[in-house]
């Protein structure tokens, strides 16, 4: 059996972290920086950054089309933070010209909960999770959050509202959607490759072993 390649795009953001993860989970993870990379890897992983550079940076490597392109052909994508905005059909509080990828029929707005708090922690509980699986420790930093699916898009998470009153101080974030999955893309709004917790990274390889099958 060969060993799954899941890139991870290595323009800008917290790479190290997520190929850590991956490799952790038994997969090799070699960087996407061209198309050449990015013909060669069974899944993709777009780190958390900065959603602008990440896509200012894409198109002048001429990266935006083949990637868009691969998703429309089934490509497994997962997007922490920065990487859900890039997913995101439709975007609020984008910057000026800030294109996305796209591919997941949703509304994402960007640095949601930057209003009230610039980071947070919390606990979430994950659908694709088994009974009774402790909750996952949700790391925020100038999260989006996401505002609007399509009927297709699976809701795996929303912010619990006992963790508002506790830890934002606020009711606007209490359930708001930060965790979705349609077809073979997954988003988060927070970053699973900081904690050490891989059952996220592992459930995208399992997305990416399936899709390979
Ligand atoms: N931690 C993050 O990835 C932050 C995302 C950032 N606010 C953006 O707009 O891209």
């Amino acid at each position: 059996m060969t060993t799954l390649r899941v890139g991870v795009l290595a323009l800008q953001g917290d790479v190290r972290e997520h190929t850590a993860a991956l490799q952790a989970c038994g997969v090799d993870a070699p960087a996407v920086r061209t198309e050449e990379d990015l013909a060669g890897v069974d899944g993709l992983v777009l780190p958390g950054g900065e959603s602008t550079v990440i896509d200012r940076l894409a198109r002048l490597e001429g990266l935006s089309g083949p990637l868009r392109e691969r998703i429309a052909h089934g490509l497994p994508v997962y997007g922490s933070c920065a990487g859900m905005i890039l997913l995101a059909d439709r975007l609020l509080d984008g910057h000026r010209e800030q294109q996305t990828f796209g591919g997941i029929d949703m509304t994402v707005r960007r640095n949601a909960f930057g209003r009230q708090v610039d980071s947070f922690e919390t606990e979430l509980r994950l659908s694709f999770l088994p009974d009774g699986a402790a909750p996952v420790t949700a790391v925020f930093i100038r999260a989006p959050w996401v505002e609007q699916v399509a009927p297709e898009v699976e809701l795996l998470a929303r912010v619990p509202a006992s963790s508002v009153e506790r830890d934002l101080g606020t009711r606007e974030a209490a359930g708001r959607i930060v965790a979705v999955r349609q077809g073979n893309l997954l988003a988060t709004s927070f970053h699973p490759e900081i904690t050490g917790d891989r059952r996220v990274h592992e459930h995208f390889v399992e997305m990416v072993r399936d899709a390979a099958r």
